[in-house]
């Protein structure tokens, strides 16, 4: 059977990611950055991973964390989203297989600091580079640049800005492993329209299940 990743991110509410897990997300996410509007704790993280277990794998994202705390969160999630600064030294202290690198991309010199990492063969996803925040902008990536990286490397997660308005159009095109969205299926930050959610994962569902 083909592999994918959908993965819907930024949930703050128990009884949303089990709906968003029965829709057929395969990866949900949680953020713990205090410095972000969905920020959550580490008990809500772990009363919400509990929850969709057998629905869909959870993914904590944090930004350049201490060893200890990654520690700490994969005692109660499947999976750890790195989306700040992190060294291959310090995210090969957890194993390949639980650990998404994410990179923010500004241009094509960015592919260099992804190498280290295809090279080992980490999961990468990669989200549009903003000055302001380490993600959840709703901002998209140049979709040539996105296209070149998952041409590259097989097991790129396409992210940014995306939504039922551009995922089929951008699935086409870049024909990532995997899709993962949060800001533009939001009512407000932390709160998902699931509506939307529905329709982006029937969008993806679609194209991960045809022959593309
Ligand atoms: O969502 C956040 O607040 C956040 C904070 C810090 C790092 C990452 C964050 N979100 C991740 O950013 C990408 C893209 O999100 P969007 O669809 O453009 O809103 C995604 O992986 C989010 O999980």
């Amino acid at each position: 059977m083909k592999e994918y990743i959908i993965k819907i991110c930024g949930l703050t509410d128990k009884e949303q990611a089990v709906s968003i897990g029965k829709m057929g997300a395969t990866h949900i996410g949680m953020i713990y950055f205090e410095k972000s509007p969905r920020h959550i704790d580490i008990k809500k993280i772990a009363e919400i991973s509990k929850a969709i277990r057998g629905l869909a794998k959870s993914v904590a994202v944090v930004v350049n964390p201490e060893k200890e705390t990654v520690e700490n969160i994969l005692q109660i999630v499947d999976i750890v989203q790195f989306h700040g600064d992190e060294s291959i030294e310090f995210v090969s202290l957890f194993p390949k297989e639980r650990v998404i690198k994410a990179f923010r991309v500004k241009g094509e010199q960015d592919i260099q600091k992804m190498k280290p990492f295809m090279e080992e063969g980490y999961t990468v996803l990669i989200d549009a580079y903003s000055e302001k925040s380490y993600g959840g902008t709703g901002k998209q990536i140049n979709p040539k640049l996105a296209k070149k990286i998952s041409d590259i490397y097989p097991k790129t997660v396409l992210s940014g800005g995306l939504s039922p308005d551009n995922i089929k159009e951008l699935l086409e095109y870049v024909k990532p492993y995997g899709v993962d969205a949060s800001s533009k299926l939001e009512i407000k930050p932390g709160v998902k329209d699931l509506n939307r959610v529905k329709k982006f994962i029937k969008m993806a569902r679609e194209f991960y299940e045809s022959d593309n």
